[in-house]
């Protein structure tokens, strides 16, 4: 069973509790990178946590959540590799992997009710990337990481 790693700040943690509870309900195997109360924290640091663990191999993909998803992804997608997507809607969750192979999933605990994340994150889980011509597109979004990696 694929492994997931999840991290938020304290504006997403009681979301990232719920989705932990529903991905260990559907038997995967989940790293919980923390953090783990309600305690103000910078969500910087969880982001980094998270994509680290994703860049070395050690998850296959990852969910991020702080009040809006929008710290955290900004954060995430400066690692290079990652491609992390803020969803607030089914349809987005599945595009972003049929088109962008995306392999962070942002949510915002502030924005989206933990009901429509829950689906959010099956659909998310369970559609594959289309390749063909998205191919192209992403691996040039990997020209651009190399590009500006100096
Ligand atoms: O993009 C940032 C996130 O939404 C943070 O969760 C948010 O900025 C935290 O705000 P505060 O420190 O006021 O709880």
């Amino acid at each position: 069973m694929m492994k997931i790693a999840i991290g938020s700040d304290h504006g997403g943690f009681q979301l990232k509790e719920r989705i932990k509870e529903h991905l260990q309900s559907k038997e995967y195997e989940v790293e919980d990178f923390g953090t783990h109360s309600t305690q103000s924290v910078d969500y910087t640091d969880f982001a980094e946590k998270v994509t680290e663990a994703i860049i070395q191999g050690q998850c296959e993909k990852g969910i991020l959540i702080c009040g809006t998803g929008l710290g955290i992804s900004i954060a995430a997608n400066k690692v290079p590799g990652i491609r992390a997507a803020l969803v607030g809607d089914c349809f987005s969750a599945k595009m972003s992997r049929l088109h962008n192979n995306a392999n962070i999933l942002a949510l915002g605990g502030r924005v989206t009710g933990p009901d429509l994340a829950v689906e959010i994150v099956n659909i998310w889980l369970d559609t594959p990337f289309e390749g063909g011509r998205h191919e192209r597109r992403v691996n040039k979004m990997t020209d651009i990481e190399r590009k500006y990696s100096k």
